[in-house]
C-alpha cells in the first residue's frame, strides 16, 4: 500500500472520515500510521501529520494492528485500553491480490457520556474479574505446574527434574529445599502431577503464614463450638481435604514446637483429630514439604524436633540458588515477557544486551521470584520494543556506572566542522606551526589550509 496518505486517502475522503463518530487508524504492510482520522487524533493528543509513517506499536497504546497485519486475520470487538479507558476495537486486514497490504482499525464508541457510563461499567468489572482471580489464586487447591511448565534446562535443574521423575511415584515424604523464590512450590506441584495421585487433591498450607493458634485448626479442622468464631458445622482441615492426594506443607521450617509434635502423630499414625472433637479419621495423604530454613541446625538448636525431621526428610531435593544455574537466566527473561505480553496484549519486548548481561551477572538473592518482578516492573517501565538497562530496578545496579544515553548534539554539518578544526589543529601542532608542512601532512594545497584555518579562526603560531 502506498505510504502517502495524500494519495491514500483524497482531501473529500479525509473531511468525511474526519467527520466520523469512531475513531480510524490505516496502517502499512509494516504496520506504519499512513492515516488517522481527526478524532482519533485529538483523543490521542496527536498532530496526524507528526505520526504518519511511524510504527503504529510506538504511537497507540495496546494496538494490536501490527498483529493483524502479520497474521491477515481480522480482529473483532477486541477490548483496548487507552489512556485509562476501555474501548471497543475492530481490526482488519487489507488485501490486494490476496496479500496484505496494511489494516484497517476503528475504535467504536457512542455520545460521551453513553461511553463514559459504559466505560465506568466495564471498569467496575474488570476490576471484580481481577479480585476473583486472585482471590482464586490465593484459594487454589489444584496443582497447576506440570514439570515441563518449568522454565530452566541447566545441568543443575535437569539433575532436579531427574530427581523428582524418580521420586514422584511411590509415598514417599519429599522435602524442597532451596533458597527463598527458587521454585519449591511449583516443584510441588509437579511431582504431585507425576505421582499416582495426580487425580487426587493437591492442597497447600504455608505453616510461615498462619499464627500459632490457628494452625492445628487449619491443619486438622475443627468441630461446631470448638472456639468463639468457630464456623457453624464446623470446618474440614487441610488434611482431611488432601485426603487421597498430596498435602503441601510450605516453609515447614517455622513450624512452632508444639505443632510439631502434633504433625509428627498425624503421621505416626495416619489419623487426625479434629480441634474439639474426640474422633480420630483416617486420612491417606502423601506428604511434601519445602523449607529455605537450616533444619539441621535447627535440630541442633532444639528449635526443631530431629524425630519429625528424618520423618520429612526421606528424600530431600535440592533446588539451587539462580545464580548457580545463570545459564536458565535468558529463557526465563523470555518466558516472563511473554506472558506479560500475553496479559496486556502488547507484543513481547526484548531485552538489550547490556540489560541482559547486567542480569546474567547480578547475584539474584531472591531468585527466579525477584528476577520475575524485576522484569515486570522493567516491562511496564519500558514502552518500546527493547528493555534497557535503565528500566532495571534500583538493586541490579549498584555498583555498577550506568552509561549515559548517546545523544547526537549538532547537526552532520556542525559535527563534521568541529571535527575539521581538531584534524587542523592536530596537524599544525604535530609540525611545531609550519603551515607548509601541515599541508602536505593533510594531502592539501597551502592555499586550501589558509583557507581552512580563516574559516576556522584558527592562527596557531607555535
Ligand atoms: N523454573 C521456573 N520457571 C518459571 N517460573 C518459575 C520457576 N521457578 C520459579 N518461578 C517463579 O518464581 C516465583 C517463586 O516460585 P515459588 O513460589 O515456587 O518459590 P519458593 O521457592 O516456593 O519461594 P518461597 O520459599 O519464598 O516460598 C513464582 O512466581 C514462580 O512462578
Amino acid at each position: 500500500m502506498n505510504n502517502n496518505n495524500q494519495a491514500l486517502v483524497s482531501p473529500d475522503l479525509v473531511q468525511a472520515l474526519d467527520a466520523l463518530d469512531e475513531w480510524l487508524v490505516v496502517v502499512d504492510a509494516q504496520a506504519r500510521i499512513v492515516f488517522l482520522n481527526q478524532p482519533y487524533a485529538h483523543f490521542l493528543g496527536l498532530k496526524r501529520d507528526e505520526v504518519y509513517g511511524q510504527p503504529v506499536i510506538e504511537v497507540i497504546e495496546n494496538t494490536q494492528m501490527h498483529r493483524v497485519v502479520e497474521t491477515g486475520q481480522p480482529e473483532l470487538s477486541r477490548l483496548q485500553e487507552v489512556r485509562g479507558r476501555h474501548m471497543i476495537a475492530n481490526r482488519y486486514p487489507i488485501r490486494q491480490g490476496g496479500k496484505v497490504v496494511g489494516g484497517i482499525g476503528t475504535v467504536l464508541f457512542h455520545d460521551t457520556h453513553e461511553w463514559r457510563q459504559m466505560n465506568t461499567q466495564i471498569k467496575a468489572l474488570v476490576s471484580e474479574l481481577d479480585f476473583y482471580r486472585r482471590a482464586l489464586d490465593k484459594e487454589q487447591t489444584g496443582a497447576r505446574f506440570h514439570l515441563n511448565d518449568l522454565i530452566g534446562r541447566s545441568p543443575q535443574i535437569q539433575k532436579v527434574n531427574e530427581k523428582i521423575k524418580k521420586v514422584a511415584a511411590g509415598d514417599a515424604s519429599v522435602l524442597i529445599r532451596g533458597e527463598s523464590g527458587t521454585g519449591k512450590e511449583l516443584y510441588a506441584h509437579a511431582l504431585h502431577l507425576l505421582s499416582e495421585r495426580s487425580r487426587g487433591p493437591f492442597i497447600k498450607i504455608n505453616c510461615a503464614a498462619i499464627p500459632e493458634n490457628l494452625l492445628e485448626a487449619e491443619l486438622f479442622g475443627y468441630e461446631e463450638g470448638a472456639f468463639t468464631g468457630a464456623k457453624k458445622g464446623g470446618k474440614q482441615g487441610k488434611f482431611q481435604l488432601a485426603d487421597g492426594g498430596t498435602l503441601f506443607l510450605d516453609e515447614i521450617g517455622d513450624m512452632p514446637l508444639s505443632m510439631q509434635a502434633k504433625l509428627l502423630r498425624v503421621l505416626q499414625d495416619r489419623e487426625v483429630e479434629a480441634v474439639g472433637s474426640n474422633r480420630l479419621v483416617k486420612v491417606d495423604v502423601r506428604l511434601v514439604t519445602a523449607t529455605h530454613q537450616p533444619l539441621e541446625k535447627r535440630v541442633e538448636l532444639g528449635e526443631f524436633r530431629e524425630d519429625l525431621y528424618y520423618r520429612i526428610n526421606v528424600v530431600s531435593v535440592e533446588l539451587p540458588p539462580l545464580r548457580e544455574r545463570r545459564e536458565d537466566i535468558p529463557a526465563l527473561a523470555e518466558h516472563f515477557l511473554n506472558r506479560l505480553a500475553n496479559r496486556t496484549g502488547r507484543r513481547a519486548p526484548k531485552l538489550t544486551a547490556q540489560a541482559l548481561t547486567r542480569m546474567l551477572e547480578y547475584a539474584w538473592p531472591g531468585n527466579v521470584r525477584e528476577m520475575e518482578n524485576a522484569i515486570e516492573s522493567a516491562f511496564y517501565l519500558s514502552q518500546g520494543h527493547k528493555i534497557s538497562l535503565q528500566a532495571l530496578p534500583a538493586a541490579l545496579m549498584e555498583g555498577l556506572e550506568v552509561p549515559e544515553p548517546v545523544v547526537y548534539r549538532g547537526t552532520l554539518k556542525e559535527r563534521l566542522a568541529a571535527a575539521e578544526k581538531q584534524i587542523l589543529e592536530e596537524a599544525l601542532l604535530a609540525c611545531d606551526g609550519n603551515r607548509l608542512l601541515a599541508a602536505k601532512l593533510l594531502g592539501i594545497s597551502k592555499t586550501s589550509l589558509y583557507d581552512k584555518l580563516a574559516k576556522h579562526l584558527l592562527n596557531i603560531d607555535l
